[in-house]
């Protein structure tokens, strides 16, 4: 199905039962129906939370990178008037990206690649500081009269 299709918060409401269970997770529409049996969490949580916002409650549990990525896998579209930056708040920016904007995090991504590795002062460390290591003992050496030119 399409994710990005918008839902109000009534038609979310609808969808309260077991056979047919939808939950908004930080303004996306999660089609959980599928998942009810596998939720580590067990099913009763999350029909109680059906037809709901749980974002409060999938937060307070603090659950895992694999945990939303699911939400994905089960979103079906986002609730009205829901905004982009409000992902941060649960930290899903991380693995929305290259959903919302693939061809963002393809660029992102070649643009690391292009990337020079090599910090700049690398340069420095490893050029410079050899050859002033080796004048400052020639010139102790010089100075100590065991190096005479
Ligand atoms: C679509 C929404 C949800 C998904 C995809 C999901 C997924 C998961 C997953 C993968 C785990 C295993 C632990 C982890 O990886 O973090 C888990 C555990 C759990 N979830 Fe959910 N969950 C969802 C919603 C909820 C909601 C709304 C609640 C509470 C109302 C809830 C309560 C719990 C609890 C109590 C556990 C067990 C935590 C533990 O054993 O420490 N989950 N969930």
């Amino acid at each position: 199905m399409d994710k990005q299709r918008v839902f109000t918060l009534s038609q979310v409401a609808e969808h309260k039962s077991k056979q047919d269970c939808w939950i908004i997770i930080n303004g996306r529409v999660v089609d959980v129906t599928k998942f009810l049996e596998e939720h580590p969490g067990g099913e009763e949580v999350l029909i109680e939370s059906a037809g709901k916002d749980a974002t409060k409650e999938f937060q307070d549990i603090g659950h895992s990178k694999a945990a939303k990525n699911l939400l994905f896998k089960y979103q079906i579209g986002y609730l009205q008037g829901y905004k982009a930056s409000d992902d941060s708040e649960l930290e899903l920016n991380l693995v929305t990206d290259s959903i919302k904007e693939p061809n963002k995090a393809k660029e992102m991504k070649a643009y690391v690649i292009k990337e020079d590795p090599k910090p700049k002062y690398l340069t420095f460390v490893e050029y410079l500081l050899p050859f002033l290591a080796a004048a400052f003992y020639l010139y102790y050496r010089y100075l100590t009269g065991a190096l005479q030119f």
